[in-house]
């Protein structure tokens, strides 16, 4: 078991680079399916193990993939007939192979998904992806922990109103209609980034996506798509990572590759608490000076806070003077790193979707736990500030969604190690 071991008190320095977006190239390597003729190359593909396991996916259902994680570039042919089946031992590791759903049965009229469950962020139910591609003409039906979408004479464009902007659910719609007969119409769409970077695929591909990025988008299904080269947009949430990593120790860091527009809402709290930020022509620089100022914040769909941002501002907002109210209100059970903070000596009070933050927190080095991808990370950037040494485990979390973190940290100035237990077991064996 791999552990990353951090001896706070460093100011981080310099340049960081992140990589293509995780929620954006997962979708994409799903809806790349859709491609009935010549390959799709896809390009900025982070090295991630989401990554590893969508390829798993797409090549169970019948396609050809080449990765090549050096290069950041992954071929999918799928110019061949595909299978239908998405099997439980993919969706159990990672929830976003239900993004293949919407390809499948675009192309074969028929989809058997197993169903994802719940995981330690919410109860995630797929209810609005299914009511979406029931209005276009499927068949919905459960059994031995699976759904079936059945459309038999093939899907119909429809006019579908989401209960909540759900990305999943826009984007398993998206890929569904692009193929589909006649116009589909979601309203209350998700306005995410990476929504905007699947329609642009789509119609990279010889789709018609029209409105990605407001609430109403527009697909007008064609017969058929082919392979394109596509460029996956930089990862916002990895960015905003790095920019609180700056904040929290009082740090000047340039974020390379960062697009401004995409963190609005990360840029303006930041802006409240007192952290200078500027924008570049290709990315950005954050100064910060402690004492920083505490605030309130609510997770919200985009343009609102992200709640893949929420852990790691919780972090920061432990440094903070005074006190700040940080409400979830996308993900009803988003508050498991609270117990690992507490580890770490923060004041934290958690009442419902919200937690009373009392700061500053004098945190201390411990021995934590991550208990998601963005926990992970929240607990690393507590440790670049406690006191002493953290140990942060569960390092899986952390592989889903960064690439090199402590790495990337280390060349900031940060004092940041990741061993695993085998090599330990090397060095005790060579000091006997
Ligand atoms: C791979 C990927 O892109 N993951 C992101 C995606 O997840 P994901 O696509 O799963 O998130 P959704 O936007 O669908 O979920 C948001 C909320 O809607 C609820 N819901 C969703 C679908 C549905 O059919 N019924 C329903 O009730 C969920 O339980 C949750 O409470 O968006 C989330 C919200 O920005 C991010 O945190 C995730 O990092
Ligand atoms: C919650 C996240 O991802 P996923 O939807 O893949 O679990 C995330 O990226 O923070």
């Amino acid at each position: 078991m791999d552990k990353i071991i951090i001896n706070g008190g460093r100011v981080l320095h310099g340049n960081v680079r992140v990589e293509g977006a995780k929620n954006a190239v997962l979708p994409i390597l799903a809806a790349a399916l859709l491609a009935s003729e010549g390959p799709n190359i896809i390009r900025d593909v982070p090295n991630l193990s989401d990554v590893s396991t969508i390829n798993e996916v797409v090549k169970s259902l019948n396609a050809k993939v080449e990765y090549d994680p050096e290069q950041g570039q992954v071929i999918i042919d799928s110019t061949e007939e595909l299978a239908s089946e998405a099997h439980f031992e993919y969706v159990r590791k990672m929830r976003a192979s239900i993004l293949v759903m919407g390809p499948l049965l675009a192309r074969n009229g028929f989809a058997r998904v197993a169903l994802p469950g719940g995981c330690a962020i919410g109860s995630r139910p797929i209810d609005q992806h299914l009511k979406g591609f029931e209005a276009m003409g499927a068949e919905i039906t459960f059994g031995h922990g699976h759904v079936e979408a059945t459309a038999v004479n093939g899907l119909k464009g429809a006019k579908i109103y989401l209960d909540f902007p759900s990305v999943g659910a826009t984007e398993n719609i998206m890929t569904a209609a692009a193929l589909a007969k006649g116009t589909t119409i979601i309203e209350n769409a998700a306005k995410e980034p990476e929504i905007v970077d699947l329609a642009n695929f789509i119609n990279e591909m010889g789709g018609r996506v029209i409105g990605a990025g407001t609430d109403a988008i527009r697909i007008e299904g064609v017969r058929q798509l082919h392979g394109t080269v596509h460029h996956i947009i930089p990862d916002r949430i990895e960015t905003g990572t790095f920019m609180v990593a700056a904040a929290i120790t009082g740090g000047d860091v340039t974020i390379d590759n960062a697009v401004p527009e995409h963190n609005a809402a990360l840029i303006s709290k930041l802006g409240e608490m007192g952290v200078v930020i500027t924008e570049l022509d290709e990315g950005l620089r954050i100064q910060a000076k402690h004492p920083l100022k505490a605030v309130d914040l609510k997770t919200m769909p985009h343009p609102g806070f992200p709640t893949d941002m929420q852990s790691q501002m919780m972090a920061l907002m432990l440094t903070a003077s005074g006190t700040g109210v940080l409400t979830e209100t996308v993900f009803e059970n988003r508050f498991m790193h609270v117990e690992e903070f507490r580890r770490m000596n923060a004041s934290v009070k958690i009442e419902g979707r919200s937690v009373i933050i009392s700061g500053p927190s004098d945190l201390q080095g411990a021995e934590v736990s991550a208990t998601d991808l963005r926990a992970a990370a929240a607990l690393i950037l507590a440790g670049l500030v406690a006191e002493g040494v953290t140990r942060v485990t569960e390092l899986a979390h952390l592989d889903r969604g960064y690439v090199d973190f402590h790495k990337k940290l280390k060349a900031l100035g940060a004092d940041i190690e990741r061993v695993s237990e085998e090599k330990k077991t090397e060095k005790s064996k060579q000091l006997v």
